[in-house]
């Protein structure tokens, strides 16, 4: 069964990384690690933190971009870290997704270990249909987001990374299948401060949604960072949004 809820740990310290997840063990809740923990720690900062974590899985976020040799090269890198979840930029087009997805499969194959499931990506939750515009992609996000879900799935990746006011959309687009993960950042428990994330703007509905709701609309996992980390009582937060995407989530 999917685990229901990954905890962003976005911090460059080691000790506050560790000790987070040291206390935030709990059933159905995963870790996720991204851009700053990695860029400060690297591969042995994730070790630590897998230790620290207990059987927590892991979703070693770092959004892989590049030509597909070097992608591939860098996915044949990580998987040895044992991550549960890897993405890559559904941006970086067909081969780099292929390539990402081959280089994960043959890794794991190597090294006698569970391939890690591949998300693509697709329109990051900050942005909105003006940002499309400046970047030169064609409004709405969600069709983008579509587009992407779609063109992942035939490169051969296990699911994408999208905001929550596309997974009906994906949903639909039968070309996905209801196995395909989707794993949703942008999530706010009522009343949380929403920050960067886009609350917005687009007609087809706010890109930033309550766990709750993502779940009930056919999200696979969620991605909480900041309304559980920055909480006063973080486990507490946590457990509040475990149990809300547990309660909402659709009969499997
Ligand atoms: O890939 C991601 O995890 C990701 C994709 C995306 O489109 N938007 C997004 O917010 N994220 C990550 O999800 C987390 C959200 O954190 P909070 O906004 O603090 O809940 C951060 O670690 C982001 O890097």
């Amino acid at each position: 069964m999917a685990t229901p809820v990954f905890v962003a740990v976005d911090t460059p310290d080691l000790e506050a990384a560790t000790s987070m997840v040291g206390s935030l063990q709990m059933p159905g809740l995963g870790v996720k690690l991204g851009l700053e923990f990695f860029c400060a720690h690297g591969a042995a900062g994730v070790r630590s933190v897998v230790e620290a974590a207990g059987s927590a899985p892991l979703f070693l976020d770092l959004k892989f971009h590049d030509i597909p040799n070097t992608v591939a090269g860098a996915v044949r890198a990580t998987v040895g870290l044992g991550a549960a979840l890897l993405n890559v930029h559904a941006g970086g087009g067909p081969d780099m997704m292929r390539a990402a997805a081959a280089a994960a499969a043959e890794e794991a194959e190597r090294l006698g270990v569970p391939r890690p499931a591949m998300l693509a990506v697709t329109v990051l939750t900050s942005l909105d249909d003006a940002d499309l515009v400046a970047v030169g992609q064609a409004p709405p996000v969600r069709e983008q987001v579509v587009r992407l879900a779609k063109l992942a799935k035939e490169c051969g990746m296990d699911g994408v990374v999208c905001s929550a006011a596309e997974i009906s959309a994906i949903r639909e687009a039968s070309a996905c299948g209801p196995t395909f993960q989707l794993v949703v950042p942008g999530i706010r428990p009522a009343g949380a401060a929403v920050g960067d994330q886009k609350r917005a703007l687009a007609p087809a509905g706010a890109r930033v949604m309550t766990p709750a709701q993502a779940m009930a609309a056919g999200a696979t996992s969620l991605v909480v960072g900041r309304p559980i980390t920055r909480a006063d009582e973080p486990r507490v937060a946590a457990e509040a949004v475990v149990a809300e995407a547990r309660g909402a989530a659709p009969p499997a």
